[in-house]
């Protein structure tokens, strides 16, 4: 696996819709996994969008850890979702702090849906659905906004 270059606010495909994954098993996409993981991790990042290593696809990896801003935040094994689809977000909102890989030295408070719960396949091709709130939830809406071509100062109010 190799770390991969992240794209700027500026670049065109961070302002796009992204595509469905076709075929979770190819190698390509396998190995794409592999480098965003990396990736994510050399840029100490909690998340990662596939667009933003310049991957149009419709692809998360959500890796909460405990932060300075969010000490509580549960450390987590890094999941990789693949077209995920939100089904339900809760009425009751919460702001936090949020950055971007793709907006360097920016943080804003955001209000984002406490609750989720998502649908998605996991890297073996398995459907999965689960219910996420807090700071995981918070990770999963900015980076399913990625998808599409949203980024967070978008979000402000
Ligand atoms: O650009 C990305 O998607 C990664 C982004 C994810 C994210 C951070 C905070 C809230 C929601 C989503 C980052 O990991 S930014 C860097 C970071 O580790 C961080 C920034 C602010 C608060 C906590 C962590
Ligand atoms: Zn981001």
């Amino acid at each position: 696996p190799r770390i991969l270059p992240i794209a700027a606010a500026d670049e065109p495909i961070l302002h796009q819709p992204a595509h469905a994954v076709a075929d979770v098993s190819t190698p390509a996409i396998q190995r794409l996994l592999d480098d965003m993981l990396v990736t994510l991790q050399a840029a100490n990042g909690v998340g990662i969008a596939a667009p933003q290593v310049f991957a149009p696809l419709r692809i998360i990896i959500v890796a909460s850890r405990p932060n300075p801003r969010y000490p509580d935040a549960p450390l987590m094994s890094p999941i990789a979702m693949l077209n995920p689809e939100i089904l339900w977000q809760s009425d009751t909102t919460c702001s936090g702090w949020e950055g971007c890989l793709s907006v360097p030295d920016t943080r804003a408070q955001v209000k984002r849906a406490e609750r989720l719960r998502i649908s998605y396949l996991t890297r073996t091709g398995e459907r999965v659905e689960a219910t996420y709130s807090g700071f995981v939830a918070r990770i999963i809406q900015h980076e399913c906004d990625h998808l599409d071509g949203i980024l967070f100062p978008e979000r402000l109010e």
